[in-house]
């Protein structure tokens, strides 16, 4: 089932259109990285999913039922309910407690076993020891932490978390990737994740939406990416003409390309050592055989900045 579905969306603001025609799908049960560069979009994005914000045009589907649409006013309730939100700062009261900071959204949200739900919620992020600290003295990974217990209260079906890693250090990084990880896996919740710490999203996003200048620039699976970024193993010979064809003959199911420069690059699941002995049998001299890494970073930067081909 489709938890989001966001079709032709846009958002104006002061006559400039912020998000443009933008379309967006996350299946129940992923972990979706929304990836994009600073003001390209993300937040407001994620605001209009939640209703915090209404689309000038197009809509946005929760969980197969119609909700937001431009023009519509008030946004009802489908399902906004079912989305734990963490946008921006938690808004967290700092001279209260971390339990009375659950408490007090609890009770605005009529939310029954208040106590017993914050409790558990605390457990949940790791901070029951810290309960009744004022959250003055919290570190930012504990705000963030609470900041995420807050969006759990609920119990949502989805939560929408934008930059949860900002400001964050590297054990504080972890405990919030290793806590995202856990909902998504022993709750079952669907997690739309908007950060530019490629290497965070690496180690959990299930699917990808690239966003650059308002617009979709594409969605795939991390197997897509991963396809995308594997090696690549670069070939120069004496005689290139005579490999591409030798190559393609012994290895359909590969892919080569080449070069300006005579060198064949060769993609797909190859042996480099069959590829070396293949040729060295032919009589082809080699005069280089090395791989070609894309990585993460390199991949989403050329789709955000060359993202010609919206879809
Ligand atoms: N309420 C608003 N009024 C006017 N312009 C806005 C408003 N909210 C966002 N914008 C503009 O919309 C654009 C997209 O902003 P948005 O915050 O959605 O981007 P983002 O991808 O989340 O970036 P960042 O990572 O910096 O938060 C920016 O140019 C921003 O200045």
């Amino acid at each position: 089932m489709n938890v989001i579905e966001a079709r032709g969306l846009t958002k104006v603001y002061d006559g400039r259109a912020v998000v443009r025609d933008f379309a967006m799908t996350v299946a129940a049960g992923d972990i979706y990285g929304f990836v994009g560069k600073n003001g390209a979009g993300k937040s407001t994005v994620m605001k209009m999913i939640c209703g915090d914000a209404l689309p000038t045009a197009g809509e946005v589907v929760l969980f197969e039922s119609d909700r937001a649409s431009a023009g519509d006013g008030e946004p009802e309730d489908g399902g906004v309910r079912r989305i734990g939100v963490l946008i921006e700062e938690p808004g967290l009261l700092v001279n209260l407690s971390a339990y009375r900071n659950l408490m007090a959204k609890a009770l605005a949200w009529g939310i029954v076993d208040g106590p017993a739900r914050c409790e558990e919620v605390l457990r949940l992020v790791g901070l029951s020891s810290v309960g009744n600290k004022k959250v003055r003295g919290f570190s930012l990974g504990m705000k963030q932490r609470l900041g995420l217990a807050m969006a759990l209260l609920g119990s949502p079906d989805v939560l929408l978390l934008d930059e949860p890693f900002n400001g964050l250090d590297p054990e504080a990084t972890r405990a919030m990737r290793n806590l995202i990880v856990r909902v998504n896996e022993t709750l079952g919740i669907t997690v739309v994740v908007s950060s530019h710490v490629l290497d965070q999203l690496d180690r959990m996003a299930t699917r990808y939406g690239v966003i650059a200048d308002g617009r979709m620039v594409r969605e795939m699976t991390a197997e897509e990416v991963a396809a995308e970024c594997r090696s690549s193993l670069r070939v120069r010979t004496e005689n290139p003409a005579r490999a591409l064809a030798l190559l393609e003959e012994a290895y359909p199911a590969l892919a080569f390309k080449a070069e300006p420069d005579g060198a064949l690059v060769v993609a797909g699941d190859y042996d480099d050592g069959a590829i070396s002995r293949l040729l060295a049998r032919s009589g082809e001299v080699v005069r280089e055989l090395s791989q070609d890494h894309r990585d993460l970073e390199e991949y989403f930067v050329e789709l955000m900045e060359g993202g010609a081909q919206y879809v």
